[in-house]
């Protein structure tokens, strides 16, 4: 693990010394806007119109933010027109690579880099940034349009109506309150909670964490225990985000990151709810369990230093889940 200093490669990994033993999350620094026709959107410069074949998307399978802004990708139908690859699981000293030595990995099909970070030295030389996936890359300008998920999945959501197939909205306007309010516990309780769990270097850093964990799974129990979606029948970004959070949870956060208190295949309706949206069109092929156990379990040695990858569970992720049944 490392980041770009002043340009540089350094291989550092994260500091929590400072934070009482705390994984603080950084900030991503590329926050611009694909819109419909150009002009700047909540933040970040103007310039970047959607157009087809413009764009593409740096993903790994294995990073559950990237993951959202694949799904995104599926359900918005932009696949003709956003271009995506793959980088390999394996985030070591030179972290996310173009190496091709593993199934279902693309290399860097626009310059041949063999470095995500030489994507990020091409879009600012002197860059002093973390090099993370999801990257959105605008071919023509040859820059990065954003780093930041959340607002990928809604730059997606919104900037191709024009040019795609007609599809849901996933954070319609209607329900942006109550999405907003669901991303606000579920993003530090769970999705980052699992990290700060997980990498967690003191004992207190850890309790406090797996509490947040376990009291966030619970809240969303109980919320599913009375409807389909997190914000009522219809599906949304906020699932799509907690989501990508619970395909992972069973074979990799409960015994990598330690938040083994309960599995999600213990909670009825989280379980039937993780099964109900790998049912639909398009997302099943959004998840791989080799790359997602391969990158966490082989990427941080500090946690696991001989890198053995468990053996398999066996999900049956296609049983039928009965949430349409009204
Ligand atoms: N805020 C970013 C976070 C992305 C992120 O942290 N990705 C991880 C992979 S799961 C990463 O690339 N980490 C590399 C690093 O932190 O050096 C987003 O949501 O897009």
């Amino acid at each position: 693990m490392g980041m770009l200093q002043e340009g540089r490669w350094v291989d550092i990994g994260y500091d929590t010394t400072a934070s009482q033993g705390k994984f603080v999350r950084t900030q991503s620094q590329w926050r611009h806007w694909i819109t419909a026709e150009g002009q700047a959107g909540p933040h970040g410069a103007s310039g970047f119109a959607a157009e087809p074949g413009r764009y593409h998307l740096y993903v790994s399978l294995a990073c559950p933010w990237a993951h959202r802004t694949l799904i995104l990708r599926q359900l918005k139908q932009l696949q003709k027109l956003i271009s995506v690859s793959v980088v390999h699981p394996l985030m070591l000293e030179n972290g996310w690579t173009f190496a091709r030595d593993f199934p279902r990995t693309d290399g860097d099909p626009l310059y041949q880099l063999d470095y995500l970070y030489q994507l990020y030295q091409k879009a600012d030389p002197q860059a002093t940034t973390r090099v993370t996936v999801p990257v959105l890359w605008d071919k023509h300008r040859e820059t990065i349009v954003s780093n930041e998920s959340a607002d990928i999945v809604r730059m997606l959501n919104t900037a191709f109506t024009e040019m795609a197939a007609i599809t849901p909205d996933y954070y319609p306007q209607e329900l942006q309150p109550q999405i907003d309010a669901l991303n606000a516990w579920i993003y530090p309780q769970i999705n980052n909670g699992v990290y700060q769990a997980g990498f967690a270097t003191s004992q207190q850093a850890y309790d406090s964490a797996a509490d947040a964990v376990f009291d966030g799974l619970d809240k969303a129990e109980e919320i599913l225990s009375q409807q389909r979606y997190l914000a009522g029948e219809q599906l949304t970004e906020a699932d799509i985000r907690l989501w990508t959070t619970l395909i992972r949870f069973d074979d990799v956060y409960v015994t990598h990151f330690k938040c083994h208190r309960r599995r999600i295949s213990d909670y009825p309706n989280l379980y039937g709810y993780l099964r109900d949206i790998y049912q639909q069109p398009g997302i099943a092929d959004t998840v791989d369990l080799r790359h997602i156990c391969h990158h966490y379990y082989r990427s941080h040695p500090h946690l696991n230093p001989a890198g053995i990858v468990p053996d398999r569970l066996q999900h049956d992720w296609l049983a039928p889940h009965h949430r349409d049944a009204g």
